[in-house]
């Protein structure tokens, strides 16, 4: 990577916050990406995020970009919801499209419509949707259900989600042998009484909480819909206070919502040192 100056936006989309770069110049090789991406997403030390996005030109003509999410661990992605509503609405808002737009993802091809800082995504179909799995734990067995959204998700059904212990429970089952190699990011799940959730979600690659995961919430609504608790759109009140609307017609999950932007800067060299 040249050493002049490298420009990024900083967003949120209910809590999630991502560094963005327009890399459509190509200043940032691939192998530069997991180690640009646990730099800058460390907090205190650097700008802090839960996950960096490269915007790059599309392979695809008529797509709008193509781009490489790295977690906050420097892991590789295939796909973010929140992640995906900020790129969208940077890439319109830097010239780089005019909505409705593709972009290309590891997980495939995700429609995004841009209006304002509201912003809809259309998520790669759903698979290996698994209801009812019994997840043996030492101390128990706890009844999970899994759906890839993107990403594998597990989600939990709880009734006291202020009482789980997210981290630590979190953890436990991100790396339980069930969900090898890939592992899982885990959503503890309440069914409220008027039909929304509330979600608190142990994230892949961030190794921690964080206050949403539009993935995560996306994969809770198709499951309490599948198992007959929700009807679309499902409200899903995140930790970050905001409501996601989840939009589920038979196959196709939609995730919408608020992608702020926060700050744009610009890093000097010495923010790459170890
Ligand atoms: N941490 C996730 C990717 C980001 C998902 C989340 N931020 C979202 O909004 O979907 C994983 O490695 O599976």
């Amino acid at each position: 990577m040249r050493e002049e100056v490298l420009y990024f936006l900083k967003m949120q989309a209910s809590g999630n916050d991502f560094i963005l770069i327009n890399n459509f110049a190509g200043r940032i090789a691939a192998h530069e990406g997991p180690e640009l991406a646990w730099k800058l997403c460390r907090r205190r030390l650097s700008v802090g995020a839960d996950g960096l996005i490269l915007i790059e030109p599309p392979k695809k003509v008529g797509n709008a970009f193509a781009w490489r999410f790295y977690n906050a661990d420097g892991s590789e992605a295939e796909m973010c919801g929140n992640g995906g509503r900020c790129a969208a609405r940077f890439a319109v808002e830097e010239g780089l499209a005019k909505s409705p737009l593709v972009f290309e993802t590891l997980a495939g091809e995700i429609r995004a419509e841009v209006s304002g800082s509201r912003v809809k995504v259309e998520l790669t179909t759903p698979k290996d949707l698994k209801l009812g799995l019994e997840l043996p734990l030492e101390e128990k067995s706890l009844e999970a259900h899994f759906v890839n959204t993107g990403v594998p998700h597990t989600v939990i059904l709880v009734e006291d989600l202020e009482g789980v212990p997210v981290r630590e429970l979190g953890r436990k089952i991100r790396y339980h042998e069930m969900f090898l190699p890939a592992g899982t990011n885990v959503n503890f799940v309440k069914v409220e009484p008027e039909g929304r959730l509330s979600i608190r979600t142990y994230e892949r690659g961030v190794e921690d909480e964080t206050l949403a995961c539009g993935t995560g919430a996306s994969a809770a609504a198709l499951i309490a819909e599948r198992l007959g608790l929700v009807r679309s759109p499902v409200p899903v009140k995140t930790r970050g206070g905001e409501v996601l609307i989840i939009h589920l017609e038979g196959e196709r999950v939609s995730l919408e919502g608020e992608a702020r932007k926060i700050y744009r800067g610009y890093l000097y060299p010495e923010a790459l040192l170890d």
